[in-house]
């Protein structure tokens, strides 16, 4: 058997990175290599980037594309896992992290892109913007430095009730049958006892004496007993924790009250600013919290637009609240991906009915052709513990097996003990079962709706669907896509070809957002409409670096030329 069916050399390149194999009986053992870990930029959180100090630049022009541009633009990771592993091993499931005080120091973010990170993700309600700020000029400085692709993706707000951020104290403890007060006067740090603060002002007027009151969809229980003016008085009646800012709901009757809250904006107004924020700075995607309407999408996308002068941000929506159910396929039809945010899903809706609707979701999202994050809760336990339950790689694989495009962690790579561990139980997970479903030939037959809305995107389509179905009968060992905006890219991601999609694209900020698209590895790389020369420049390059060799059997298509080439590499 060869190397490259290991999970050990398949968690992570071998000469960079932490690798991991998991036992039969599920526990990860991970061995640190911290000799070969990634040398240390900068040490500290708050050394900004000098690039960044200008912010903001009213030319919204701060996506520094390389100055002197390489021939081909790959990073070490996935160089290293080419190398080593052939191009039918690389992982498949892409993977999101979310950048909170355990991973926002440049090393740290370093150590999460070796350990394959595609996508970090900024949670806007935590942190300012200069931090939000500096750890974007990390993940910029990353890819410019060392060639990576990783997108940035912000998430908003939203306008959900959520608690105070508790005087500055990491958590609270609430015990069982103690009498709390929610209210919604502000206070000065630090707060009187057993008292939390609630963001919504309409707060003390919705709630009836008898709601339940759910921090974080049960995390910890109360029960409204008395209501003073605009305090809530609240028994504890599951014991918990309190995280700062943590989400509230409030139950009547078995179901979740739609607080007057539900009229508010989707977007708010510290949204606009934070948005107007990441189009100065170019982030990659803007994921809409508590999406409830198309139109609110249809919305953000004309803004940006109207704003970013040509620079694409993608805007992806986050199901998440029993509205987004109810408009489901045209919030999706709208966006440019989605999110199963699960969290709040979870809070909003009876948790068995969980599971059903993100295979729903995954679903609807691959027949639409839009990219589908499965997001939450995924390693929770790995917030403290260094192996995951056996659920929760369950769990994980189960969402590889529904080939969503993305996996996400949030707490996990946030703030928890673990980061790094959590990232390669991601990525073991994904491998193997990637591997398991390609073995078993559990490819189901392709039977992909119509997705596109003109004659010549059909026939971009159809020549995708063919070539997936080519790869997979020829078991050719990579399908080239020469590809500007990335949509025949992302045509031949829907596919879910057995082998991996190398896609070429002459732009720095369509390669990172290819990024969070299942199967694709992007490559930035200069090309013109001469497939010919393309063809032979790309295999000296690769080749030269070890990533493809002499005999490989490769599909190529382009979206300027609509043909299909199947050749052995010279
Ligand atoms: N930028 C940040 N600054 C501080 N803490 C953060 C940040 N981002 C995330 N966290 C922490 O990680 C936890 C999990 O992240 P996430 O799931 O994105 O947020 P939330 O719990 O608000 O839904 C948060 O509750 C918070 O404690
Ligand atoms: C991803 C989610 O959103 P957030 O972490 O912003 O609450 C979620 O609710 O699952
Ligand atoms: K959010
Ligand atoms: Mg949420």
């Amino acid at each position: 058997m060869p190397a490259a069916h290991s999970l050990l050399h398949l968690a992570a390149p071998k000469s960079v990175a932490p690798t991991s194999t998991l036992s039969p009986a599920g526990a990860a053992h991970l061995r640190l290599l911290p000799s070969r870990r990634p040398q240390r930029l900068v040490t500290s959180c708050s050394s900004a980037h000098p690039d960044l100090a200008a912010f903001p630049n009213p030319n919204g022009l701060l996506v520094a594309e390389p100055a002197a541009a390489a021939p081909i633009d790959i990073d070490v990771a996935t160089e290293a896992e080419l190398r080593e592993n052939g191009s039918r091993s690389t992982r498949r499931t892409k993977l999101v992290c979310t950048v909170g005080p355990a991973t926002c120091g440049p090393s740290e973010l370093e150590a999460l892109a070796v350990g394959g990170m595609n996508v970090a993700r900024l949670n806007m309600c935590h942190g300012d913007r200069e931090w939000h700020q500096k750890v974007i000029s990390s993940v910029r400085r990353l890819n410019e430095e060392k060639g990576y692709a990783v997108a940035v993706m912000m998430d908003t707000e939203g306008s959900e009730i959520h608690m105070g951020d508790l005087g500055g104290a990491p958590a609270a403890k609430a015990e069982d049958g103690e009498i709390w007060t929610f209210s919604v006067r502000s206070f000065e740090a630090p707060l009187p006892e057993l008292t939390v603060h609630v963001n919504y002002e309409g707060f003390a007027e919705d709630v009836r004496v008898g709601d339940d009151l759910l921090v974080d969809g049960g995390m910890a229980r109360f029960e409204v007993v008395e209501k003073l003016g605009p305090d809530v008085k609240c028994r504890c009646t599951d014991p918990g924790l309190l995280l700062p800012r943590a989400n509230l709901t409030f139950w009547r009757d078995g179901s979740v009250v739609r607080a007057k809250n539900a009229m508010l904006p989707t977007i708010t107004s510290k949204d606009w600013l934070d948005i107007d924020f990441g189009i100065a700075v170019g982030v990659d995607f803007i994921a809409v919290s508590f999406v409830k309407s198309a139109e609110v999408i249809n919305h953000l996308k004309s803004y940006i637009a109207a704003r970013s002068r040509g620079s694409d941000i993608a805007v992806i929506a986050k199901i998440e609240s029993i509205d987004s159910l109810t408009n489901l396929e045209e919030i999706i039809r709208a966006s440019d991906g989605a999110m199963v945010a699960r969290g709040d899903l979870g809070a909003q809706i009876p948790l068995e009915q969980v599971p059903s609707i993100q295979q729903k979701i995954v679903k609807l999202c691959r027949q639409l052709n839009k990219p589908v994050i499965v997001a939450s809760q995924l390693l929770e336990s790995m917030i403290e513990y260094p192996i995951p339950t056996r659920a929760e790689v369950a769990d994980v694989s189960e969402a590889v097996h529904q080939r969503a495009d993305a996996l996400m962690l949030s707490g996990e790579s946030a703030m928890g003990r673990y980061p790094d561990k959590a990232l390669i139980v991601l990525s073991s997970v994904s491998l193997r079962i990637e591997r398991w479903w390609r073995e078993e030939k559990h490819h189901e037959p392709l039977e992909l709706e119509d997705v596109s809305s003109s004659f010549s995107d059909k026939i971009s389509e159809e020549i995708c669907i063919s070539a997936a179905k080519m790869a997979n009968k020829l078991e050719v060992d990579a399908v080239f896509v020469y590809t500007k905006g990335g949509h025949m890219a992302s045509l031949l991601s829907r596919c879910r070809p057995d082998c991996p999609i190398f896609a070429f694209t002459n732009s720095t900020s369509v390669r990172r957002r290819l990024n969070l698209q299942w199967g694709l590895i992007p490559f930035r790389l200069t090309f013109s409409d001469d497939m010919e020369s393309n063809l032979n420049r790309t295999f000296s390059l690769l080749k030269a670096r070890g990533m493809i060799k002499s005999g490989d059997l490769v599909i190529a298509l382009s979206d300027m030329l609509q043909s299909i080439q199947v050749m052995n590499v010279p």
